[in-house]
């Protein structure tokens, strides 16, 4: 993995916004730096600024495991596109799908609540999207607990539904969800682009940095290096994100 921001990897960005591609970017830990509290989450004002900028000369587009509706609230300006809770929904030029339910998530709502006083006392706290949930563990004083009582709650989880780990969480979807990568690949389709840049930072963006191997004219982008990682480019940590956001939008200046 190389750095997005060395002289090489700047190089490569120039080329890749030349093409002027579809930007993708992943939320919490990309555009908003993880908080304790998922509500708190928000893009700092001068990357807010920047990506308002570039989504006027490009299409922009938000894939997250967040609601829809909650990143909408999140975002100064209208993207193209928004994949929401993983890939389980969609709104791509004020078209809104949902793709993947399953009758299960009701089954396990009701088990939520039959354990909710089980989840609060290990200090699990839940978010419910309606196609997805995410049980969330930062704020529980004991991290190997709150795993174990969401292993607990979890450990009939019918077929039809699947987990997956993040960061301090567990992400419940519809099985027959597609996951970012397929979700961005539909959305390529629809806005009928070919090259893409896609910046994430979690488990949940791995699937697109595995995808981005198999294509020629995607660009991926893992905020945080990790050797386990399919992306092929890495940021430090969130900090740079701003400066790659100007590099962006320097090179689709006239003169660049
Ligand atoms: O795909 P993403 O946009 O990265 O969304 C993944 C999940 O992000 C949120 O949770 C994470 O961020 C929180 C705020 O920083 C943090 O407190 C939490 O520990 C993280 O897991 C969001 O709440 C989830 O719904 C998303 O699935």
């Amino acid at each position: 993995m190389e750095h997005i921001l060395s002289a090489q990897g700047l190089q490569v960005l120039r080329n890749y916004m030349q093409q002027r591609p579809l930007l993708a970017f992943d939320f919490d830990g990309t555009l908003a730096p993880i908080v304790a509290k998922p509500a708190e989450a928000s893009i700092p004002s001068a990357s807010l600024s920047t990506l308002q900028q570039l989504s006027e000369r490009c299409a922009v587009a938000i894939l997250t495991g967040r609601s829809i509706r909650d990143a909408q609230s999140r975002l100064g300006f209208e993207p193209r596109g928004i994949v929401g809770q993983h890939g389980a929904e969609s709104l791509v030029e004020g078209e809104y799908r949902v793709v993947g339910a399953s009758q299960a998530l009701a089954g396990l709502r009701q088990k939520i609540a039959e354990h909710a006083d089980e989840l609060r006392a290990a200090g699990v706290s839940v978010e419910d999207k309606q196609q997805s949930f995410a049980l969330h563990y930062r704020q529980a004083d004991d991290h190997p607990r709150a795993r174990q009582c969401i292993a607990r709650l979890l450990q009939d989880l019918p077929a039809q539904l699947q987990q997956s780990a993040g960061k301090c969480v567990v992400n419940i979807v519809a099985g027959d969800s597609p996951d970012k990568a397929g979700a961005l690949s539909a959305l390529l389709d629809r806005l009928q682009l070919a090259t893409v840049i896609f910046l994430g930072d979690d488990e949940n963006d791995e699937p697109v940095f595995r995808y981005a191997m198999t294509r020629s004219h995607c660009l991926s982008i893992k905020v945080g290096a990790h050797e386990a990682s399919s992306a092929q480019y890495y940021l430090h940590d969130d900090s740079e994100v701003q400066t790659l956001l100007m590099h962006m939008l320097q090179a689709l200046a006239p003169h660049a």
